[in-house]
């Protein structure tokens, strides 16, 4: 059986479904092939969701115990993980009904089924490709998705669509010649497991230190093994070693410059981790109940179809598009986490926005990658937006670069937060604009920065001079005032600091 849309879309996460949303806004007819039980991809289902409900959780258990220093002697019992986890599945499930009924009133055909692009074909005179869709592991059919049930399709089923959509996301790397086995875990699974008393953490991005806050504030043990002296390593270096030193300062121990050669696990629940440090010749070991490899994510591009359909990947795999998401083969767009860049979900829904209003020839602006806030929800938080000192200074195009650091603890509410933190304003002089200095990068660690990151975005995204963001009005007492007073420190005015 052969069914025709406009555009077809592989892979229902933020990149595939804000896609969809958007294409059928604009009058297409859309069909959104996802091979998971729920739409959401990553994010919903397995990422950004479930880890900030346990972040929320866990912050709260952690406060509790916290609050003697301010004159209240709560206590609390325990976690009730099974309690927690039946939360956790609350909240995922809620967003993904609800993303499905948003899908399912915009018009657009869900199937739950495994695609693959065929070869181009032209049965109406127009450009066409075919996407063959199989039944899901574990399922018999192909099934076409209802807000309340689902009908089976047969075995196979193939769409033809003039314009297809790659959004497939990305799965967890593991460590370099250690697969993931027993109690040596991805995020995904650190998801689903209850609590280990012990965990040892390998990496220092945001999954890494997002899962140290979490099991750190739940009151296990909690180790992270870095290569570098400090988490975060690519971002600006106040807000990264502002955020290790306050991760180590609640009791997460920090292994810097060591490189981890072999794990041992017999089982789910043990592991001894051997790692050498920089300058030693010599293997250290720790034992631990959980190891979580967290190095980074691959796109999900290794499977056959993608290879032969001509489509031209990276050296890392991602699939090569320009700034509008159009791949090498004609008719071919892709998004999200299969693509090179921030692998984030605030990203891949704007390059969805993107490339439907393209398919539908409006002319939308590209995703300007430089102005995508990254977020990190770990204990304290830490968000970043544009350029840091040493990135303006690479790409020549500004002059006077200036980097202002505003002392945190300047402000009220940060004081009474109890956490220390960085806040860095990057401005300079564009070359193409000399003498008006605008504001290029903002880069925060501390409570709520990723919150506080979403003005500074407005603000870099702009390209908004100094002065006039100098004078816009903060609410006193608020964490947002530190950054009114580090624009006007930027802008040679400080009030509350020297
Ligand atoms: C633990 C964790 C926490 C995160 N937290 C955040 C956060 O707080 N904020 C943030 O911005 N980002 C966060 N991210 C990143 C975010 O989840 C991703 O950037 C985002 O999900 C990427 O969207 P995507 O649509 O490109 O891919 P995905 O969300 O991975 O979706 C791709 C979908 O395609 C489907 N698929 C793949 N191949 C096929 C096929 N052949 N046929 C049918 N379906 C297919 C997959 O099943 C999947 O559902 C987090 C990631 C992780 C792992
Ligand atoms: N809050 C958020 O927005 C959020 C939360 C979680 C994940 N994500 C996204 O998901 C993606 C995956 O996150 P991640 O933290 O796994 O990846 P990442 O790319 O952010 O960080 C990987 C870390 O692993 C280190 N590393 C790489 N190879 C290593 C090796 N062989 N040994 C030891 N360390 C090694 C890197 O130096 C880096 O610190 C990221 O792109 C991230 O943006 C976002």
């Amino acid at each position: 059986m052969t069914e025709q849309f406009d555009i077809a879309i592989i892979g229902a996460g933020p990149g595939g479904y804000s896609t969809a949303l958007r294409a059928a806004q604009l009058g297409n007819t859309v069909a959104l092939i996802e091979r998971d039980p729920t739409p959401g991809g990553t994010c919903l289902n397995r990422g950004c969701i479930p880890t900030k409900t346990l972040l929320d959780a866990t912050a709260t258990f952690d406060a509790i115990k916290h609050t003697s220093t301010i004159g209240i002697h709560a206590h609390t019992d325990p976690i009730d993980f099974p309690a927690l986890h039946q939360w956790r599945e609350h909240i995922v499930s809620t967003m993904t009904t609800g993303l499905s009924s948003l899908l399912a009133r915009r018009g657009v055909t869900v199937f739950r089924a495994t695609a693959a692009l065929g070869e181009p074909h032209d049965p109406t005179g127009m450009q066409q490709r075919a996407i063959r869709l199989t039944p899901s592991p574990g399922q018999n059919d192909v099934l076409r998705i209802n807000t309340q049930d689902s009908t089976p399709q047969g075995a196979s089923l193939t769409i033809n669509a003039a314009n297809v959509v790659l959004a497939m996301g990305s799965r967890p790397r593991p460590l370099p010649g250690i697969p993931f086995h027993n109690a040596i875990i991805d995020s995904t699974q650190a998801l689903q497991r209850d609590f280990p008393t012990s965990a040892t953490i390998i990496g220092a991005g945001a999954v890494a230190v997002e899962f140290a806050s979490i099991w750190n504030s739940a009151g296990c043990n909690v180790t992270l093994i870095i290569r570098k002296n400090c988490v975060l390593s690519a971002w600006d270096r106040r807000a990264s070693t502002t955020l290790t030193r306050e991760l180590a300062k609640r009791g997460i121990t920090i292994i810097t410059n060591a490189t981890v050669t072999r794990i041992d696990s017999p089982s789910p629940r043990e592991a001894t981790v051997h790692y050498r440090t920089k300058g030693s010749d010599e293997d250290q070991s720790l034992q631990t109940q959980v190891v979580l490899g967290a190095i980074g994510r691959d796109p999900n591009t290794s499977e056959g179809w993608i290879d032969a359909s001509g489509i031209a990947l990276d050296a890392q795999g991602h699939v090569v598009t320009d700034e509008f998401g159009r791949t090498s083969a004609n008719g071919v767009w892709a998004v999200g986490d299969i693509t090179a860049g921030h692998a984030l979900a605030h990203r891949a829904f704007a390059q969805g926005i993107t490339v439907a209003e393209r398919i539908a020839g409006l002319n939308p602006k590209p995703v300007d990658e430089y102005t995508i806030p990254q977020v990190v929800f770990s204990r304290p938080q830490a968000a970043c937006v544009g350029y840091t000192g040493a990135q303006a200074k690479a790409s020549g195009r500004f002059l006077d670069i200036t980097e202002t650091a505003y002392p945190m603890m300047g402000n009220a509410r940060m004081l009474m937060s109890g956490s220390a933190g960085a806040m860095t304003v990057v401005s300079g002089e564009d070359t193409d604009n000399p003498g008006t200095r605008v504001l290029l990068g903002v880069h925060m660690a501390g409570p709520e920065a990723t919150e506080l990151i979403a003005e500074a975005e407005q603000l870099v995204g702009n390209h908004v001079p100094l002065s006039e963001a100098a004078r816009l009005i903060h609410p006193h007492p608020t964490f947002s005032e530190a950054f009114g007073e580090a624009l006007l420190k930027a802008d040679g005015r400080p009030l509350h600091t020297r």
